[in-house]
């Protein structure tokens, strides 16, 4: 009986790839443009493929662990040697343990280990933070077209742990253990949010933020040590009682150009009010030459958010998601706009968020989009938040966020092939 098409066009690539001799194209990490993912084979099916021979029970499995002694209530420790180590060793995982000594250590271990000695992945004991350098660590080798694709596994005991539970469906330690004895590999689009004037690059997996949340992370670092995870609630007040104005310029490229890709547009008098040129223009001028469909947004915005997956918190009782349709391996990225500026339309939007209500707001722009370019304008807080990590920009820093033109590889299996 002769397979289905789609069966049959996917087979055919898969050979292709595998007969082929890996094509990278050399620029890809310094200029990480979205048009190179289309240039390479699609890597969701080459890692299914692969993921099969690697699930069988029972069969030993060398990781290293990176352990933060200092995620979340400091309880990294106990969640690993108490609840989680049995559990690994008993199901065959031979296990190297380190634990971080300071900010930056995972990254240097990342990108420095051999990763031979450790076939079978880097854990990651600690908050979405510890897992963001291992990452970051992992793309600064030689190698890292190899290393894009090393697993990375993830006990939840940080702050917060979105990247787990959105992703895989995991909010506690013991049950993100037991998915690790299971085996399999879930793929996981990478994107790149890339300062343009000092070239500099950083990596991640589950959001990048521009505007009041960048700014609160900021101001929450100098509650660290007393608070703990409670240092973003007192960091938000702080900041919200003292709300700056944000003004951006925003330009963004959707991920389906012709197609309808605004998910969420403006209504047409929100987008007068709130814009001073924030209009849609078409054929803009970029680098001196033109690109059909970069869409323009200028103005006040409370909050740039540009997800790569649903980004749900895995703290507090409601667990409301920022992006609704944002998948962790579509391909896309999905930006946030949030217009406007005032404390009393800051506070709307929370609430609403709370609810999963905030895309009905007439001020939230909603889009998918394959890149965007985000300058802050004027005494805007010119950094910007990365998997929960703060990058600070200097002077007129613009920032760029595209996809990689392939997939990392988180440790366990995604839900939704299970079901
Ligand atoms: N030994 C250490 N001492 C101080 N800081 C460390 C140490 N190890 C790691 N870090 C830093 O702690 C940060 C947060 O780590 P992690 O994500 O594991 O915890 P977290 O409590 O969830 O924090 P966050 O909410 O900021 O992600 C990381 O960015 C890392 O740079």
């Amino acid at each position: 009986m002769p397979l289905p098409r789609k069966l049959r066009k996917s087979i055919q690539r898969n050979a292709y790839f595998l007969t082929q001799k890996r094509k990278f194209v050399p620029h890809c990490s310094s200029d990480l443009s979205t048009s190179c993912r289309e240039e390479v084979p699609n890597y969701l099916s080459i890692n299914v493929l692969q993921d099969q021979s690697n699930t069988k029970p029972g069969a030993t499995r060398k990781v290293l662990v990176i352990l933060n002694p200092n995620s979340g209530f400091r309880s990294s420790r106990d969640v690993f040697y108490k609840k989680v180590q049995s559990t690994l060793k008993l199901s065959g995982f031979k296990m190297e343990v380190i634990e971080t000594a300071y900010a930056g250590h995972a990254k240097v271990l990342s990108s420095t280990v051999d990763l031979q000695k450790f076939p079978d992945g880097i854990i990651c004991v600690g908050g979405d933070g510890i897992v963001n350098e291992v990452l970051n660590g992992l793309l600064s080798r030689d190698d890292f077209e190899v290393a894009i694709r090393f697993p990375i596994g993830i006990i939840p005991a940080g702050s917060d742990n979105s990247l787990v539970w959105t992703v895989l469906g995991i909010r506690d330690p013991v049950s993100a253990a037991i998915a690790l004895t299971k085996g399999g590999f879930t793929p996981i689009d990478v994107f790149a949010v890339k300062w343009i004037q000092a070239g500099v690059t950083h990596f991640g997996l589950t959001a990048s933020y521009y505007g009041f949340v960048a700014d609160v992370l900021q101001l929450s670092e100098k509650f660290r040590v007393q608070l703990g995870p409670f240092r973003y609630v007192v960091a938000g007040l702080l900041k919200f009682l003292s709300l700056p104005q944000y003004r951006f310029e925003v330009d963004y490229l959707p991920a389906s150009p012709g197609r309808n890709s605004e998910l969420r547009p403006l209504t047409k008098k929100c987008h007068e009010q709130l814009s001073d040129d924030g209009k849609v223009r078409r054929g803009t001028q970029i680098n001196g030459r033109i690109e059909d469909n970069w869409v323009t947004r200028n103005g006040e915005f409370l909050g740039i958010f540009v997800c790569n997956h649903f980004c749900k918190p895995a703290q507090g009782l409601l667990s409301p998601v920022i992006a609704p349709k944002a998948q962790h391996d579509d391909g896309s990225l999905d930006l946030i706009l949030v217009h406007g500026s005032g404390r009393l339309r800051l506070f709307c939007f929370f609430i609403a968020y709370q609810l999963c209500w905030h895309l009905l707001l007439p001020y939230v722009e909603y889009v998918k989009i394959k890149k965007v370019k985000i300058r802050p304008v004027g005494n805007t807080h010119n950094g910007c938040g990365v998997d929960g990590e703060l990058l600070h920009g200097e002077d007129k820093a613009e920032w760029q966020c595209s996809l990689l033109p392939a997939q990392g590889r988180l440790l366990g299996q995604d839900p939704r092939a299970l079901k």
